[in-house]
């Protein structure tokens, strides 16, 4: 990496270019992390079934690498995540018979967690995602009905910002989703912000995970999305941008696309896909501070296992054997 350009140099005036890892791509992705990313999200260190698996238990040691990397290298740390219905030990719901806990104790729980999780990072955690895909994604509804709906209530959410503010006032805090820029998902997330900034509950930003695939969500909807979340006066961040070079296939009947090589072709879309979403968040970096790819290189992406478990994808900036790919290089030019 030593000849190679800087990519968080190059968008040093323009946004924080970020990446999730894990404590191993810590290690196995240094180089690339030290040279082109000055931001860093733990990609499951700080979730709870993770850093609280058992109602006594926290374990830190994972995520406390992660973080005094980032420290090391003056690297910004978004934390992720507090509150969400995957990841989340079944503890945490029942009771010492296994039966559904009483709300007390649930709350009581989400108390204590977040106090001792962000108590622990607090300074050292820029932001976090404090509730992460609380809103439905088809039907009529709004919100999810989650363990933490079912035990608290529509007010779980309004609850965690207010204890995450409590416990690190300092850190700015994100409401979190993913399909976040197809229309009728974008509105239940806006009628969330806007319910949690009308009763003046301390949310700073909404976090865009921009999982997207090479043709879809075209810019214009995600243009559109972007414009109405920053109408609500709160920052943006990207935090789990990826490009699958398959079609992102929602219904669990369809046919999912067979394994295909990253061949010229594909590496020619990636890199066009690539460059036409950054110049879309060039276009908005007035109130985009981050934009985090969710990895470093496609050696280690979760798409290797979601949608499809074992179908090989190729969704980041740098290669299997951590080379910059066409779309870093084009993606460099437009900084
Ligand atoms: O949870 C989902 C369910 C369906 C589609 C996409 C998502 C995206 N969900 C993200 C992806 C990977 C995880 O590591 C992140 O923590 C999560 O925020």
């Amino acid at each position: 990496t030593g000849q190679q350009p800087s990519l968080q140099e190059a968008y040093a005036d323009r946004f924080r270019v970020g990446a999730a890892v894990s404590a191993t791509t810590l290690r196995t992705h240094a180089d690339l992390l030290k040279r082109h990313f000055s931001s860093v999200t733990p990609e499951n260190e700080m979730k709870w079934e993770r850093i609280h698996p058992a109602e006594a238990a926290y374990s830190f040691s994972a995520a406390d690498q992660i973080v005094l990397f980032a420290r090391d290298h003056g690297m910004f740390v978004r934390g992720h995540t507090l509150v969400w219905h995957n990841q989340t030990p079944a503890w945490v719901f029942q009771d010492d018979l296994g039966q559904p806990a009483p709300a007390k104790l649930v709350e009581a729980r989400l108390e204590a967690h977040i106090a001792e999780v962000v108590g622990h990072y607090r300074g050292a955690v820029g932001c976090w995602d404090v509730v992460n895909e609380a809103v439905i994604d088809q039907g009529e509804g709004w919100l999810r009905e989650s363990p933490w709906r079912k035990a608290l209530g529509d007010d779980y959410i309004e609850k965690a910002f207010r204890l995450a503010h409590q416990a690190d006032p300092d850190a700015l805090l994100f409401y979190n989703d993913y399909n976040e820029t197809q229309p009728a998902k974008r509105d239940r997330i806006l009628r969330l912000l806007e319910h949690l900034l009308d009763r003046g509950v301390p949310i700073h930003g909404v976090g865009l995970q921009m999982h997207v695939s090479l043709d879809d969500p075209d810019i214009e909807q995600m243009e559109a999305a972007i414009e109405r979340y920053r109408a609500l006066g709160l920052r943006l961040h990207v935090t789990e941008l990826d490009v699958s070079v398959y079609p992102w296939v929602h219904e669990p009947d369809q046919p999912q696309m067979p394994e295909r090589p990253y061949d010229d072709e594909l590496a020619e879309r990636l890199a066009a896909r690539y460059e036409a979403l950054f110049a879309l968040y060039l276009r908005h970096r007035d109130v985009l501070e981050n934009v985090t790819l969710w990895g470093v290189a496609d050696d280690a992406t979760w798409r290797d296992n979601f949608p499809v478990r074992g179908r090989k994808d190729w969704p980041l900036l740098f290669d299997v054997n951590h080379q910059p790919k066409e779309a870093f290089w084009r993606v460099l030019r437009l900084a």
